[in-house]
């Protein structure tokens, strides 16, 4: 069956600086795609053409084998829901406005009963009934967080009545939340993915949430495609040193040695120290 997304050669460029560089990568349906790398490796402008709010300099991103920028606007709406880091609102909108302006423009088969209530069970499902009628713009950063995942769900549900092919979108989702709901959020996404059949593509700082919780992991690094890590082959203690710039220092792990922290399920264990760079 084709890819759910096929990646072939993607750059991307902004005046004499390349972002990206000659990414290629294909994911299925039911897949849990983490991307991680340093800050400023490309993640989020990875994410960004990928979702198709910013277009590649050259390379091609085919979506079921369709080309991305070929897709109508309502049905990439319906095939993709995508939570950005910050969700910007310009207006006081309720938490309850907002998730239902996920549904808005997919959900047009759909009764506004339908809808409302579509965004009502995105809210409960992301633990934030409780913020229905608040103004968005007052709620902490977790609060917003949580409401803000509830609008991709409810994207994503109603989009369904359009396109059975989906495929979720998370910037940094776990950033403001308490460790309950990065947990409660990435279950609900490998929930998602391993039940539903969606392809959840998810940017996340944690190498072992990023471990637990996907099925094969992107690393970025200045802009190129390191490597993909999978549960068979997790990243290396050498090469996340390299990469990310530190030393992990075994005897700092409360005695845990290194193979057994790559499979653990809390960055907890991680102790770090910066390398001094050899150049000093
Ligand atoms: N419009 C732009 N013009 C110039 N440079 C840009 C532009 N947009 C992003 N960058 C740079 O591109 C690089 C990649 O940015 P990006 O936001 O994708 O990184 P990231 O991996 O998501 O980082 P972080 O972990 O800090 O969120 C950064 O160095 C950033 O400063």
């Amino acid at each position: 069956m084709t890819e759910m997304i096929a990646v072939h050669d993607l750059s991307y460029q902004v005046g004499p600086k390349k972002l990206l560089e000659r990414i290629s990568f294909a994911a299925k349906a039911g897949e849990v795609l983490a991307i991680v790398g340093p800050n400023g490796a490309g993640k989020s402008t990875l994410l960004r053409m990928l979702s198709g709010e910013a277009r590649p300099s050259e390379g091609t991103i085919l979506i079921r084998g369709e080309a991305l920028e070929a897709l109508p606007q309502r049905q990439l709406a319906a095939r993709r829901a995508v939570m950005l880091q910050n969700s910007r609102v310009a207006f006081p909108f309720t938490a309850f406005e907002v998730v239902r302006l996920g549904a808005e423009g997919v959900g047009i088969g759909l009764s506004r009963r339908d809808r409302d209530q579509l965004a009502l069970s995105a809210l409960a499902s992301a633990d934030a009934a409780e913020f229905t009628e608040r103004n968005f713009l007052t709620l902490s950063g977790g609060e917003q967080q949580r409401v803000s995942f509830a609008r991709a769900l409810a994207q994503l549900a109603a989009g369904k009545t359009l396109e059975s092919d989906q495929i979720l979108m998370l910037d940094e989702p776990i950033a403001s939340l308490d460790i309950r709901h990065q947990l409660a959020l990435l279950e609900h996404a490998r929930t998602l993915a391993h039940s539903e059949r969606v392809l959840v593509i998810v940017v996340l700082h944690d190498l072992a949430l990023a471990h637990s919780f996907a099925d094969r992991t992107l690393v970025l690094q200045k802009g190129r495609l390191a490597t993909i890590a999978t549960s068979e082959a997790p990243l290396s203690r050498d090469l996340i040193e390299r990469i990310f710039e530190v030393s992990i220092v075994a005897e700092h792990c409360h005695g845990t040695p290194w193979r057994q922290l790559e499979g653990s399920q809390s960055s907890t264990a991680f102790s770090q120290q910066r390398r001094v760079s050899a150049s000093t």
